[in-house]
């Protein structure tokens, strides 16, 4: 974790990056970037090694109530897209230079064995129907938490100092706006959006069952029971793979509404992860915006991307190594003189 001890590094690298050689702060938020980085690695000179993207997988009980526009099997076949390769995420993990690891913590299917880029994690095929019973018992929910915590520490130890985290789920728009609407307090209306793109009648459906989910939980107010109550098996994951990867200091990409959601819940259980995080894009789906406000970040790309997979992540990854390369690689002014 980060330490307060760290004001005299945040002067000395504010000082090497003024005395780059151009106009003080005309590199703009690549500067704030650098920054950050050299705090959470706590060095003038800090490295990103081996990068990765965990993609955690999990399926949706409450998918059967027509809460997507997709149906709950594209989970499974989706995950077979990434094992072979053909997903968006793949393409631009691929051309970025980013190790992908997808994990099965909850899909409703089974897979051949693991594969380096593909583990079996899987605590229950999906979640149970949120609008009549909890999603998760505790131990379910933990056993997730712990998924991510695991992954995250083995990735750690393959030499990975920089991690993104995606997901995938048919129907997870509405356990990542659920968690939004209880963890931020806003109204559930300006949390709920399209997600992969219902129609304005099947989005006014989507809000009134979620509108009775949030009813039958609403005495959950606590982080880890309201996570338990209406997340998601892959939202817990990213919720333990986050708290695990701050913890290890490390730099945390954040994608979209539904990564974001689950560091709503990381951010609550643990308020020190919010500085390993760098907020790679805002999405377009509804509530995302507002999210970001809540958590006092902006985000570096704007590009009405709706997918997840982690993809704003992998796209904003060489905007994170163009900060990291400015800091160690550019000339000072002494050059100039
Ligand atoms: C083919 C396909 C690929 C995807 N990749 C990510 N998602 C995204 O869409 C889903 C969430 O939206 P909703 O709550 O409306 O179901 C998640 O699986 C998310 O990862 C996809 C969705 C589809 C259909
Ligand atoms: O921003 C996201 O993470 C997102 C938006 C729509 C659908 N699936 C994911």
């Amino acid at each position: 974790m980060l330490t307060p001890a760290s004001s005299t590094l945040e002067t000395t690298v504010r000082r090497r990056i003024d005395y780059k050689t151009k106009p003080l702060g005309a590199l703009g938020r690549l500067e704030e970037l650098a920054l950050q980085i050299a705090l959470i690695q706590q060095t003038e000179t800090p490295v990103l090694t081996n990068p990765h993207l965990l993609v955690f997988a999990g399926d949706h009980g409450l998918a059967a109530e027509g809460v997507s526009a997709y149906p709950a099997d594209i989970t499974y076949g989706m995950v077979k897209n990434f094992i072979a390769g053909g997903a968006a995420i793949n393409v631009f993990c691929r051309q970025n230079g980013l190790q992908l690891l997808v994990c099965d913590v909850g899909v409703n299917g089974s897979f051949e064995e693991n594969t380096e880029s593909f583990v079996k994690y899987k605590i229950r095929p999906g979640t149970r129907n949120m609008r009549y019973e909890p999603a998760m018992t505790t131990d379910e929910c933990e056993a997730a938490i712990d998924a991510g915590k695991t992954l995250v520490n083995g990735v750690q130890y393959r030499g990975c100092n920089v991690i993104g985290f995606g997901e995938m789920g048919i129907g997870n728009t509405s356990p990542a706006a659920l968690l939004m609407h209880r963890l931020t307090g806003l109204p559930l209306d300006q949390c709920v959006g399209r997600g992969t793109g219902l129609t304005d009648e099947g989005l006014a459906r989507k809000l009134a069952i979620l509108q009775e989910v949030a009813t039958r939980h609403a005495d959950q107010t606590e982080p880890m029971a309201v996570l338990t109550a209406m997340g998601g098996l892959e939202i817990a994951a990213m919720v333990g793979g986050m708290l695990q990867a701050a913890e290890n200091g490390m730099v945390i990409l954040v994608d979209g509404f539904i990564a974001t959601a689950a560091l709503l819940v990381a951010n609550a259980l643990n308020p020190s992860v919010r500085q390993h995080c760098i907020f790679c894009h805002q999405s377009d789906e509804t509530g995302h915006k507002q999210m970001l406000y809540f958590l006092e970040a902006k985000p570096l790309l704007s590009l009405d991307l709706r997918l997840g997979e982690g993809t704003g992540c992998a796209l904003a990854y060489p905007i994170v190594q163009a900060a990291v390369a400015m800091l160690n690689d550019m000339a000072t002014m002494d050059i100039l003189t």
